[in-house]
């Protein structure tokens, strides 16, 4: 059983001199949630839409379960993505987006029924279901692709900033959907710059700042890789902030 999902090897991208990704390495393994944070520009959505064959790197390779993803068309990826700015048909009301998605992973009439009205429940989003898109704020809009990126049928989902725009109920509830996709063995990378709320659900920790690694791991092994004392009961963000701070040190000494 191959036990890498999705493996990142040695990716480079840039966009002339603007040093995107910088000899990327990482992998997801099944029934884990992956939390990728970094800076703005740190280059965590070049990461996000390299796996989704979006954009293609100037060196390195993405696998899926052990195959290259060049090989693979877009139907054999069994990724689905929550971009981080929603994408939707302006004729389609925001039930039907629903329940397109389910005819094209070839769900039964009673598997989408049900399907729709769990996600339409959990969500609050009964009384938008017959509004078209323009017609919904930005929050219920962010709910629709979350919807959506829910109802595909995936082995990994790669959520790009997945709270920004929700209530705090709404947050709550989507970390509680995340965690019942990995009950299910699903797995699922995800952006985010709320720290607090990721050390809630995630297993481990990709840290990126400038396209390159600064650390990997649980907290625990993020704690160790800091400098900081090793029994005492640090934040995610304040060893993320540690991580950081070093690595510009690290720049320092180089330059
Ligand atoms: N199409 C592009 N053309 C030129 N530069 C780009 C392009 N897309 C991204 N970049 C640059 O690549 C770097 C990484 O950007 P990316 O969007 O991947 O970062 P990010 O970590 O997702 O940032 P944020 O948290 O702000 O969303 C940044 O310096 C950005 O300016």
């Amino acid at each position: 059983m191959e036990d890498k999902l999705l493996e990142f090897k040695n990716i480079s991208k840039y966009y002339d001199a603007v040093k995107a990704l910088d000899e990327v390495s990482f992998a997801i393994k099944e029934g884990e949630i992956v939390g990728l944070i970094g800076p703005n520009g740190a280059g965590k959505t070049t990461a996000i839409q390299t796996m989704m064959k979006y954009i293609t790197p100037d060196s390195g390779d993405v696998y899926f379960k052990g195959k290259n993803i060049k090989l693979l068309s877009q139907n054999k990826l069994n990724i689905s993505y929550l971009p981080d700015e929603p994408v939707y048909f302006e004729e389609l009301t925001l039930e039907e987006h629903l329940f397109f998605i389910c005819m094209l992973y070839n769900y039964t009439q009673k598997e989408a029924n049900e399907s729709v009205n769990y996600i339409i429940d959990k969500l609050e989003l009964y009384e938008h279901k017959n509004k078209l898109p323009d017609k919904l704020s930005k929050g219920t809009k962010q709910k629709l692709q979350i919807a959506c990126s829910l109802l595909r049928k995936f082995d990994v989902l790669l959520a790009d900033e997945p709270f920004t725009a929700l209530d705090p109920k709404q947050i709550w509830v989507l970390k509680e959907l995340f965690l019942e996709q990995k009950k299910d063995n699903k797995s699922i990378l995800v952006s985010t710059h709320l720290l607090d709320l990721a050390e809630t659900f995630c297993d481990r920790y990709i840290c990126l700042n400038k396209g390159e690694i600064i650390g990997h791991g649980t907290k625990e092994s993020l704690i160790r890789k800091s400098n900081l004392c090793p029994g005492g009961s640090h934040s995610l963000e304040t060893v993320f902030m540690q991580l950081l701070a070093q690595s510009k040190e690290d720049e320092t000494c180089t330059d």
